[in-house]
């Protein structure tokens, strides 16, 4: 064991302690140290605050100080020791006089009830425990990651991404900016102290882009929908159709369908016959969203999305806000089904952009919204995690937040987010605020129930590339891919064309 860095004076009582800093070089703030404690043996404090005092007269400190009138002083939290696996805090208070060390990693580790075989995040503040989180919690109860812009959300969540592959949980990222593509590829400049090796997720990792995006050409595969069943209004987000005229027979026709399964081109077909001028407004509307080719009568096989130790991205860059909105709902929505009836796996849907998919009610609407509140309500019942990434905390809805058991805070300075956080984590103090307005990028707090205290961490280095949207390149398709998605093209343009022929001749 290492010697003491201070020791301990005035008033001690179980749950705090004040002592003087032999050295200042040797503490910090946010340190954990150890203190004995007579009747429970080793016990782990955190240092909450140093200050530094000059012309000192309380003799007690001037003599542990060896004379000197300036001193620090410590403020030390205490955290207690594990006994049968459960923290207790001592019993009897700390005896002033007492030697206070640093304590050492295991001890830490032991004591915050950090995970020995979880999800490694990264090291904890300034010493070298490495956080590893149970991976079951942070999937089946939900992770939140939230930051402002710039401090490294995408980063971290990339991280956790790369563990949960390591562990083959199926993964479905829904990728509005086509950032995480580049985990296909090895990180070229990873920092030793993490001790984490360079390593690209090639194998594990399979692209699909919808047919309207920009980008469909470089996806491994196109997301073609069913759909089946669209609700008014899934549709009218889509069509952007105001007319009241328009909306009203649009409801009409459903109203025909609403016993039966249908497509676009049923609703286009009653519509069709429903004898109002006003009909054809909403073809039109209609059309266009039949045009887009999103939705086919060979659909992509959903199944498909969460498959053991695979992530599947589907790439959104470039596609309308609505269509997005669309497309999370709707593969939101089938994935529970599927996962209720045990047709897929237990895994996690990864949404970047939160606050766009489920907004805080009075900033936004969308139609994911339900489907993911209800995921984030009932998919711990299932084993259907989410993992909510967002850089304006306070326009994502409150409950899906506060639903989630794990949260990992970046660096937030906005007021109302700062206040989102504070209403959506539980247990949140003003220490922690202030904690969090002031961190470094990179630097995270993590907040979950099963670690005895917050923590800070510095996020490990990752092991594949972090990737900006642009800078990415795809690999050279093989030939039978290309066929493969050249061929849903030209089909789906062939439906397209069946289609407006009938519609005008
Ligand atoms: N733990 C880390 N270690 C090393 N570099 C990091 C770390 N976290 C973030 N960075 C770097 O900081 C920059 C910003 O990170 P990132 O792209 O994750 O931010 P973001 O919060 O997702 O930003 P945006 O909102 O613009 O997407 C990146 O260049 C990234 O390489």
């Amino acid at each position: 064991m290492k010697g003491a860095i201070g020791k301990i004076y005035g008033e001690a009582s179980p749950f705090e302690f004040n002592f003087v800093i032999f050295n200042q070089k040797q503490v910090k703030r946010g340190d954990y140290i150890k203190v004995w404690n007579d009747v429970d043996g080793w016990v782990v404090a955190y240092v909450e605050s140093i200050v530094a005092k000059s012309n000192v007269r309380d003799k007690e400190i001037r003599e542990i100080a060896n004379g000197s009138k300036e001193v620090f002083i410590g403020k030390a939290v205490v955290l207690g020791k594990r006994e049968d696996g459960r923290l207790k805090v001592p019993r009897s208070p700390f005896v002033p006089g007492e030697s206070v060390f640093l304590a050492e990693d295991k001890l830490i580790a032991e004591v915050l009830g950090l995970s020995v075989d979880g999800v490694y995040v990264g090291l904890l503040g300034d010493t070298g425990v490495k956080v590893k989180l149970d991976p079951n919690s942070l999937v089946q109860k939900h992770v939140c990651i939230l930051a402002k812009t710039g401090s490294g959300k995408s980063y971290t969540a990339g991280v956790i991404i790369e563990e949960l592959l390591e562990k083959n949980v199926p993964l479905l990222i829904i990728d509005p900016h086509g950032e995480y593509h580049s985990m296909r590829y090895p990180n070229e400049s990873v920092d030793g102290d993490f001790g984490v090796k360079p390593k690209g997720y090639e194998d594990q990792i399979r692209i699909l882009a919808p047919p309207i995006s920009p980008f469909a050409e470089r996806a491994d595969e196109l997301l073609i929908l069913d759909g089946v069943n669209l609700s008014a209004e899934e549709l009218i987000e889509l069509t952007g159709l105001k007319n009241p005229t328009a909306q009203a027979l649009l409801y009409q026709a459903l109203k025909e369908l609403k016993d039966e399964d249908y497509t676009i081109r049923d609703i286009m077909d009653e519509v069709e016959s429903i004898k109002h001028n006003g009909k054809w407004t909403l073809l039109g509307a209609l059309a266009k969203v039949e045009e887009s080719g999103l939705f086919g009568e060979k659909p992509t096989d959903l199944r498909k999305l969460l498959q053991r130790g695979k992530a599947t991205i589907i790439d959104l860059r470039g596609v309308e806000p609505t269509y997005q909105d669309l497309i999370v709902s709707r593969v939101c929505t089938k994935l529970f089904e599927l996962r209720k009836k045990g047709e897929v796996e237990p895994g996690m849907i990864v949404i970047e952009e939160a606050h766009n998919f489920i907004p805080e009610r009075g900033f936004d609407k969308a139609v994911s919204t339900g489907i993911l509140r209800t995921i984030a309500s009932e998919g711990r019942k299932f084993g259907l995690g989410l993992m909510v990434i967002s850089q304006r905390p306070a326009r994502v809805d409150k409950n899906v937040i506060s639903q989630c058991n794990t949260q990992i805070i970046l660096r937030v300075t906005n007021p109302n987010d700062i206040n989102a956080i504070k209403n959506g984590v539980e247990g949140i103090t003003a220490e922690m605020v202030e904690e969090i307005k002031r961190l470094p990028p990179g630097h995270a707090m993590i907040v979950s129930p099963e670690l005895e205290r917050p923590v800070i961490v510095r996020v490990r280095s990752r092991r594949s590339k972090h990737g900006e949207a642009v800078s990415v390149t795809k690999p050279k398709e093989d030939k039978k891919k290309k066929k493969q998605k050249k061929s849903k093209k030209v089909e789906a343009k062939k439906e397209k064309k069946g289609f407006l022929r009938r519609l005008f001749g």
